[in-house]
Order: C-alpha cells, then structure tokens, then sequence
C-alpha cells in the first residue's frame, strides 16, 4: 500500500470489528490508511507521539475509536492540528452511551467530528470526503457514490410502494 493519508487507531485490538468498517470505506475509494492499537489510558506516551507525529509523517486526518471512558479521539485532538474523527465503539455495558457522550462532549477549542455509537463507516466516509475537498477526482468519486445512494433509496420506496399499495401507486421516487 502507497503512503497512508489516514491514521485509523483504537483503544484496544477489541474494537477492530467495529472500525473495520472505516477501513472498508477507504478501501472503496481507494485512499490508503494505516491501523493500529494507540490507547490514551494504556501507552499514553505513544499516544501523543502518535498524535504529535500524525501531521509530519504525512496523514490528513485521523479515525480514532475507543469503548467506554473513551479519551482516546479527544486526547489525540489536543495534541494534534489534524481532523479528528471520533467512534464511540459499544461496550457490553451502557450500550456505547458512555463512549459517546466521552467522544462528543469536547471543550471548545478542541473539535472532535463524532459519529454515531458504532458509525465507522461514516467515520471512513467522512475521511474521504476531508479528502476529496482538495482532489477533484475523489470527489466525482464521491458524487458517483452519492448517486448510487439515491438509486438504492429510490428502490427501496419502488419496492415498498409495490407491497404495500401495487407498483402503480404515487409517490416521489415514481
Ligand atoms: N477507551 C479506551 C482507551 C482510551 O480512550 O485511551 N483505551 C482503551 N479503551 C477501550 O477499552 C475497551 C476495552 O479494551 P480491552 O478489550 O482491551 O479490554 C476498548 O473498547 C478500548 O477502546
């Protein structure tokens, strides 16, 4: 893989199968990243290394997703001039509230652009749209993207109209 242009990082190897998803939407557009396990509470040292080395090395933002106290996303925020993108991961406990309210109550002055309990693929989306604010391909890409969602949506209402109501009935999807 070419040079990563996103950091994706977590709390613990425990979160991978919810921020996988980030990864996943990367992959769809192309946009290299790396993964790894940097924990605020566990190694804080590495993790403002992490955070004050992300710039320098060369990535553009930085997915960070964690469970329940979950400083992780806020912490890498403070030492960092990057976009940083929060996952609150669920926990078994308290249904990943806790880790939501810990990633989005953030003090002024230290953004973290949070997603929805469990939202990695948003998190990836919203990663490849930072980045396609200065590349005009990515963001034809993303335009495609975006059409397609409106395609599927637009079955969907297709579909529900036919089962409820016969194909031929009204409605804005026609
Ligand atoms: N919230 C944090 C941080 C942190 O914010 O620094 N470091 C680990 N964790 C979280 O602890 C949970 C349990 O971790 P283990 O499965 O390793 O016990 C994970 O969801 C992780 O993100």
């Amino acid at each position: 893989m070419s040079v990563p242009a996103i950091g994706i990082v977590m709390g613990s190897d425990s979160d991978w199968p919810v921020m996988e998803e980030a990864a996943k939407a990367l992959d769809e557009f192309e946009i290299p990243y790396e993964v790894d396990v940097v924990s605020a509470h566990r190694m804080p040292h590495e993790m403002v290394s992490y955070g004050e080395n992300a710039a320098p090395r060369g990535l553009k933002a930085i997915i960070a997703g964690a469970g329940g106290a979950a400083h992780l996303p806020g912490m890498l925020a403070s030492v960092t001039p990057l976009p940083v993108i929060g996952v609150p991961v669920p926990l078994k406990y308290l249904d990943g509230m806790d880790s939501l309210l810990s990633i989005v109550q953030m003090p002024a002055g230290v953004p973290v652009a949070t997603v929805s309990v469990g939202g990695a693929r948003n998190a990836g989306l919203l990663a490849a749209r930072i980045m396609a604010a200065h590349d005009a391909e990515l963001q034809a890409r993303m335009r495609e993207f975006q059409e397609e969602l409106n395609q599927q949506a637009t079955e969907k209402g297709k579909r529900l109209r036919a089962k409820v109501n016969g194909a031929g009935s009204f409605g804005f999807g026609k």
